[in-house]
């Protein structure tokens, strides 16, 4: 079985026991609370800056506690707002709810949108590797995207979407054979909010510097259904078909502190 997940027996709660950095004061997810943000003249016209080329290929794979695309990153850079280097793309993944009043780990004033899209990237200007990075304070760098329910399907998503029935257990992955455009996974608006954080799945390193954008997304009922269809257990666990399914896997909100949170746009 998983050493942690989103059970009861092995969530959220439960994970400083065996992963202590998860009781750290700089951890992630928080509660973005909008009266808090500051909008200082540190990142007036800093705007965050992606390029991701269009054709990439990239690979699929269920880890237990989700799905996640592998992408190789070599030529993409993210850089800008709050970042002093060039970040490349490593992986992007998801973390959704059992029903769509949850599901998003960073909040907006108290409230939850139905998932929420991570984009991470690794400071390779800095650091020589991604594994390196992820120790060190300036490490990573996660975009993320709120996802609500729209009645459009996201088409882009759906590339992955059409994936996941091949990856219905843990540890089963699949090369995707189609190209993916990542940045039409990012919402119009480039607004953001951004601050000091860690990995908001164990070991919880505290090496990310967060980019939340205020506009979500959206992603079809039907879509978000696929997610949950995943399972946490691999193939060769019997058990029975309704059981081990991955319904949810976010980490509720942890406490800003002292950190500062800066926004840029309205
Ligand atoms: C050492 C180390 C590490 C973490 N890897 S990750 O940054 O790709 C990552 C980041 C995140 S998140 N939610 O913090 O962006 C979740 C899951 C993963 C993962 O291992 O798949
Ligand atoms: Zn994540």
């Amino acid at each position: 079985s998983l050493d942690w997940g989103y059970t009861d027996d092995n969530g959220p709660s439960t994970w400083a026991e065996k992963y202590p950095l998860a009781a750290g004061a700089r951890q992630s997810p928080v509660d973005i609370d909008t009266s808090k943000a500051t909008s200082d003249n540190s990142l007036v016209d800093r705007e965050i800056d992606w390029s991701y080329p269009s054709n990439c290929s990239y690979r699929i794979v269920n880890t237990g506690y989700g799905w996640r695309v592998d992408t190789y990153g070599d030529d993409t850079a993210l850089s800008g707002g709050p970042l002093s280097e060039v970040y490349k793309l490593e992986q992007f993944h998801c973390h959704w709810g059992a029903t769509n009043d949850e599901g998003s780990e960073h909040t907006v004033d108290g409230k939850s949108y139905a998932a929420e899209l991570h984009l991470v990237h690794w400071n390779s200007e800095k650091y020589s590797s991604f594994k390196e990075a992820a120790s060190q304070p300036d490490g990573l760098a996660v975009l993320g995207v709120f996802m609500e329910i729209g009645n459009a399907d996201n088409a882009e998503l759906e590339k992955i979407i059409s994936l996941i029935p091949k990856i219905i257990h843990k540890g089963q992955d699949s090369q995707a054979s189609f190209d993916l455009d990542f940045g039409s996974l990012l919402p119009e608006s480039k607004h953001y909010w951004t601050y000091l954080g860690s990995l908001t799945t164990p070991p919880c390193n505290e090496c990310v510097i967060w980019t939340v954008f205020k506009e979500p997304i959206t992603i079809s009922e039907r879509q978000l259904e696929v997610f949950r269809s995943l399972k946490s257990v691999g193939e060769e666990d019997a058990i029975e078909p309704e059981e081990g399914k991955l319904v949810k896997n976010y980490r509720p909100p942890l406490p800003l502190g002292n950190r500062v949170l800066r926004e840029c746009g309205p």
